[in-house]
């Protein structure tokens, strides 16, 4: 399956224009990045993404050159948009036809904190659906007014907040926007023009970090620049020991062998030295806090999915990964010729480059029981920014 993403990056961004700088919101800074570079740097962190579209205004290529990586295979010249939301979209589907993707993940650039465990989410929804909305269930009582008064109040019962990426079969999802474009309708998202073309939209779980920046309120409780960011580091150990077996599991990567590591998941040490390293620098506990070794639904699992929970965990409090740093203790297997597979799915869990991840690899010099093979063990350390949280004290 070819999986394309369209970043929306061609509005003006008028509710949340700022005099201090003139620059719409999605080249502003905020945490650190912008939300444009931050949204594509996440997009091409995930391996399943085979090319990403950003959308931009004609006017802004200077810019939107700046801020995005420079030689990157996978990341196509941006393209002009409309002047509405809808006409940017139809702009990039269009740009993507001679790609022929299977998939189109349309997503605006300024939800920049999705985490790669949503893109997930949305691509595997995409095997039994045409159409796919991440969506969070709508919290508040919604009212609705008339005059400055209230003249009713809805029944929130069923009611969700549609969220980014919305995910397609890119045919069916390029003909619905061509005939909604000739029917001259507004959609203000793409599940909605869907839904116009008679498509089932399935819905998958949104994050709640995943708020759009609308309004200049949004940018700064999001955390624009100027708002401290403070630098946390987190560690993990772990240890499992070798069985009879004819494999391992390190960092993702199966690696054969002539022995197993036992465990409850997959055995995996060193995603759960990484696990454990993140949930350090938010001082959530530990791995088996998170996943207790008593509850059998984590019998065999894939060590990924306790990293990725981890991660959101780390963005759901408004952190981003930075870095991590891994070393594994074994006499045996060689690590060194799996180290780049490793280190790039390591790099897709975390949502951040290869070149912020190091996995590294030593023996114990024949000494103990790490050096009688009889078990491999794994310590991580990662960074982690984010926003100083302000205390009830001012502090
Ligand atoms: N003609 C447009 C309008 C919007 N967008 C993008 O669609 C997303 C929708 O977010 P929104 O908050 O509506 O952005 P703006 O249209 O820029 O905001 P405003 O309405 O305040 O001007 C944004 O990533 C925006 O850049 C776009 O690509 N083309
Ligand atoms: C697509 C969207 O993000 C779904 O919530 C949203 O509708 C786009 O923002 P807009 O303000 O409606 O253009």
């Amino acid at each position: 399956m070819k999986t394309a993403a369209i970043i929306l990056a061609a509005g003006t961004g008028t509710r949340a224009a700022d005099p201090a700088d003139p620059r719409p919101k999605q080249y502003r800074p905020c945490r650190g990045e912008s939300p444009l570079g931050r949204s594509v740097r996440t997009f091409l962190s995930v391996d399943a993404v085979s090319i990403v579209q950003p959308v931009i205004r004609p006017g802004d290529v200077g810019e939107a050159r700046r801020l995005l990586p420079g030689g990157e295979p996978r990341l196509l010249a941006a393209v002009a948009g409309g002047e509405t939301r809808q006409a940017s979209v139809l702009r990039g589907l269009e740009a993507l036809q001679p790609h022929a993707p299977d998939l189109v993940l349309i997503h605006d650039a300024v939800r920049p904190f999705l985490t790669p465990a949503l893109i997930g989410r949305v691509i595997d929804a995409l095997a039994a659906a045409p159409a796919v909305l991440p969506a969070v269930p709508v919290a508040d009582t919604l009212k609705r007014e008339r005059d400055g008064f209230v003249a009713g109040t809805l029944d929130r019962a069923g009611l969700h907040a549609a969220q980014t990426p919305q995910g397609f079969h890119f045919a069916a999802i390029l003909e619905a926007h061509r005939r909604a474009a000739a029917a001259g309708g507004t959609h203000t998202d793409d599940a909605s023009v869907a839904e116009a073309a008679g498509l089932p939209v399935r819905l998958v779980p949104g994050e709640t970090a995943n708020r759009k920046i609308t309004t200049l309120e949004d940018f700064e409780m999001v955390g624009a620049d100027g708002r401290e960011l403070e630098y946390r580091a987190g560690q993990g150990y772990d240890v499992h020991r070798l069985v009879d077996g004819d494999g391992v599991t390190l960092c993702g990567v199966s690696i054969p062998h002539d022995r197993s590591l036992s465990g409850h998941s997959d055995a995996d040490v060193a995603l759960h030295a990484l696990t454990d390293a993140l949930l350090g620098t938010i001082g959530e506990g530990d791995i088996g806090d998170h996943f207790p070794p008593s509850d059998p639904q984590w019998r065999g699992a894939a060590s990924s999915l306790f990293v990725r929970h981890a991660v959101e965990r780390v963005t759901a409090r408004g952190g981003r990964v930075i870095n991590a740093d891994i070393t594994l203790v074994c006499e045996a297997p060689k690590i060194g010729p799996h180290r780049e597979k490793m280190r790039g799915t390591v790099a897709a869990l975390l949502g951040v480059t290869s070149d912020r991840v190091g996995v590294k690899a030593t023996t114990n010099e024949r000494l103990g029981f790490l050096g009688r093979s009889e078990g491999i063990a794994a310590m991580a350390v990662v960074s982690v920014a984010m926003p100083t949280e302000t205390r009830s004290n001012g502090r």
